[in-house]
């Protein structure tokens, strides 16, 4: 959530961009709209579509304080870190290594790892890293897994599924990784389209596979004519702007906010959306 911090939009050599600054005013209106509209039930702040690395420690500080403030919690209920990605880990070892440094340093909180290779570039498999690493992190609790490679997921599901949260982070494949045993999810679609996932959710819980197909086809159906214009977290904060009423503010560099027609299309897009 971010605004212009100038008035004055500041001239670059192609384009027009403007500094930003993080907004919290929009935060308790933000809550409240996720939890009764969306049915959203834990937010996961400073991940990517907070843009959490654009912003500085102070900021994602003030960010993470806010957020539990208006959500009504004493704190945070876990906190999760991601590979380095420039110097990068080049097997399991250094990553649990390099993870076990940043979990300690908050030893009384439930730590996640992050996987998100798309991001990040670091591919090592899950299933290979979980083995083993409550005995070098005690504080491990679970992974936020950014990836399509749903074999490696259920594996991690299949070896670890009584000690560990495995929470799948593709909108659109939700549905298979509920099938090979997700716990729960954690992605940019459901803050616009929380409650039909939640439909979702509900309908696989009841075995109703023909239902929790149709939901999932919905989101996939938006996704993949938002893909073919350009989609990324300046677009998904454009949506969450045109769906919720609240606005999300431009992004930080390097990312520029979504163009106007892209805007106008994915607004006649979701309208049209039926199950
Ligand atoms: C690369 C990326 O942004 N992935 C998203 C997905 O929700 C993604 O936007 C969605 O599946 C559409 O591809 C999430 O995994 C990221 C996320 O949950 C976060 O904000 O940390």
């Amino acid at each position: 959530i971010l605004r212009p911090k100038y008035p004055v939009q500041k001239l670059y050599a192609f384009s027009t961009i403007q500094e930003v600054e993080i907004n919290l005013t929009v935060i308790g209106q933000y809550v409240d709209y996720l939890v009764k509209e969306q049915g959203v039930k834990n937010v996961f702040v400073n991940g990517t579509t907070g843009e959490g690395l654009a912003l500085s420690t102070q900021e994602r500080k003030q960010l993470a304080e806010e957020w539990a403030k208006h959500a009504a919690a004493i704190g945070a209920s876990g906190i999760a870190g991601i590979a380095p990605f420039f110097f990068k880990p080049t097997n399991k070892d250094t990553l649990v290594a390099f993870l076990r440094e940043v979990a300690s340093e908050a030893p009384g909180i439930p730590f996640y790892y992050y996987h998100i290779p798309p991001l990040t570039g670091v591919k090592i498999r899950v299933e290979e890293l979980l083995d083993g690493i409550k005995e070098q992190i005690p504080t491990f609790q679970g992974v936020k897994f950014s990836d399509t490679d749903l074999l490696d997921f259920a594996q991690c599901v299949k070896n670890h599924k009584e000690q560990f949260v495995l929470l799948y982070g593709v909108d659109e494949h939700l549905l298979s990784a509920l099938a090979v045993g997700a716990t729960g999810a954690v992605g940019s679609t459901y803050n616009y389209l929380g409650k039909k996932n939640n439909l979702m959710l509900e309908a696989f819980a009841k075995q109703d596979l023909a239902l929790a197909q149709r939901y999932q086809f919905c989101t996939g159906e938006f996704l993949s004519f938002v893909f073919k214009l350009g989609f990324g977290v300046a677009q998904t904060k454009a949506v969450m702007t045109f769906t919720s009423g609240i606005p999300m503010g431009p992004p930080r560099l390097p990312l520029l906010s979504a163009s106007v027609d892209f805007i106008e299309k994915a607004k006649a897009k979701m309208t049209s959306l039926i199950l």
